[in-house]
């Protein structure tokens, strides 16, 4: 993270995600939802866990590209909808500058937007979330990570 606007990490474990997941549907349960629009790939995780809870068949997406790693590059849409959003759930994993939730607005006017996490620049693009996150803290996502062996520290040399 050195160089970054990164200073912090936030780890999200699978059970974590999940737990949240469940309770930010708690708010959407009393909704009628046409469809999902999940936005790709971070959204597709949180979506498929909601579709689950509120027994939505209908799942489309918004194929997106913009971070390599850590760094923002140029945004690019490489698929849309052919509708303006209105009855749809439109979701993703998380706002960060909100470069991507502004880019799927003009896709989808009319969805209704959720995100699991939003840091406060990119909040006000989404219509809800579950937890705020702050600016600098990068997210860790636990598809991004995997389980390690760690080694006991009295075998670390720490003594
Ligand atoms: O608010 P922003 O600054 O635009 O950042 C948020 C976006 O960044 C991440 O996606 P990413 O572009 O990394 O692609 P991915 O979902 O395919 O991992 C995340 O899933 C959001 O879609
Ligand atoms: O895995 C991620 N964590 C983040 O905090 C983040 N911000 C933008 N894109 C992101 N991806
Ligand atoms: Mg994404």
């Amino acid at each position: 993270m050195s160089g970054s606007r990164y200073h912090q990490r936030l780890i999200i474990s699978w059970d974590q995600l999940h737990r949240d997941v469940r309770e930010l549907c708690q708010r959407l349960v009393e909704r009628d939802i046409k469809g999902i629009v999940a936005i790709t790939r971070g959204g597709l995780i949180p979506a498929a866990l909601i579709a689950r809870e509120l027994d939505v068949r209908l799942i489309d997406t918004v194929c997106i590209k913009s971070y390599e790693r850590m760094e923002q590059g140029g945004l690019e849409v490489m698929k849309g909808v052919d509708h303006d959003g209105a009855g749809w759930l439109l979701v993703d994993d998380l706002v960060d500058t909100g470069r991507t939730a502004r880019a799927v607005r003009d896709l989808l006017p009319k969805a209704h937007f959720v995100t699991v996490y939003a840091k406060p620049e990119g909040k006000p693009l989404v219509d809800q979330y579950l937890t705020e996150v702050a600016q600098d803290c990068w997210i860790q996502f636990p598809w991004d990570m995997g389980v390690a062996y760690v080694e006991p520290l009295i075998d670390q040399g720490k003594r």
